[in-house]
């Protein structure tokens, strides 16, 4: 099972426009994947936070859209990343909510699930403020594995990575927009949740600098082993491709089952 995670770049001067109609050539130029990934937020920029409102969408806005019709003609899962999803009447005295939300297409280009992040970042600020939290994990049911989905400050939360483990999923996939100060973190704990979780994990960043914010880059691949298996080098476009063997998580699982050792539920 091939899998390919496109670390795009997010420059506030291209129109989104522009990145959407790049991002669906990227995504169909992986025909023969299986599986393709986009990073969070790719659309206005994780720390754009100005743009969140005027950039939100519904779930079959314009990147929905054009994500599907990717999804189809690449007939490729596709992780589309997150947008900033506008929720008609559900803020606070009826008022519009946002939520930043993961939405995955079947190859015949169908919006099969859809994740709305659950830890947002930024504390006091940016996204914790303007955004409402969802409350579900999510899994993928795929035909060669499960996916759980996670995005970007999620990644620090390992009782969501179990809960994921828990209802079945073999590839975590994790979709960002991570700092580059915080580089370490983000490539010690992609290796960490996929060694707790003897899971593959898939975690795509975007490139480039939004909002004065430099991107971590080095989108990775991770088996249920912590091995790596492809990363991007640093913070520019690039495409991160391995082949996954969904049969090695069952084999690592049953040859050292810390898995079954659990005693905290
Ligand atoms: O946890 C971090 O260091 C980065 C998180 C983040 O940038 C985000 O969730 O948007």
């Amino acid at each position: 099972m091939r899998a390919s995670l496109l670390q795009i770049g997010v420059d506030p001067d291209e129109p989104a426009e522009s990145r959407r109609a790049r991002a669906a050539a990227l995504v169909r130029e992986q025909s023969g994947s299986d599986l393709v990934v986009l990073p969070e937020l790719w659309t206005v920029g994780a720390f754009s936070f100005d743009a969140f409102a005027a950039g939100a969408e519904p779930l079959d806005g314009p990147t929905a859209r054009a994500m599907s019709e990717a999804a189809r003609e690449a007939r490729v899962w596709l992780h589309a990343g997150s947008v900033v999803e506008r929720a008609p009447g559900e803020g606070e005295g009826g008022a519009d909510a946002l939520y930043n939300t993961a939405l995955v297409f079947s190859p015949g280009g169908e919006l099969v699930r859809t994740y709305r992040k659950i830890h947002r970042f930024g504390f006091d600020r940016g996204e914790a403020t303007l955004m409402s939290a969802g409350d579900e994990p999510v899994t993928v049911p795929l035909p060669d594995t499960t996916l759980g989905l996670a995005t970007c400050y999620d990644l620090r939360f390992p009782e969501l990575f179990r809960a994921l483990t828990d209802a079945g999923a073999r590839t975590l996939v994790v979709c960002a927009g991570w700092p580059a100060r915080r580089a370490a973190h983000w490539s010690l704990l992609a290796r960490a949740r996929a060694v707790e979780n003897q899971a593959y994990v898939l975690a795509c960043g975007t490139a480039g600098t939004h909002a004065d914010v430099p991107q971590a880059g080095r989108s990775v691949i991770v088996d249920p082993w912590g091995e790596t298996l492809a990363e991007a080098e640093d913070a520019g476009e690039r495409v991160v491709t391995a082949e996954l063997d969904p049969a090695y998580v069952e084999k690592v699982r049953a040859d050292f089952p810390v898995l079954r050792d659990r005693v905290l539920r």
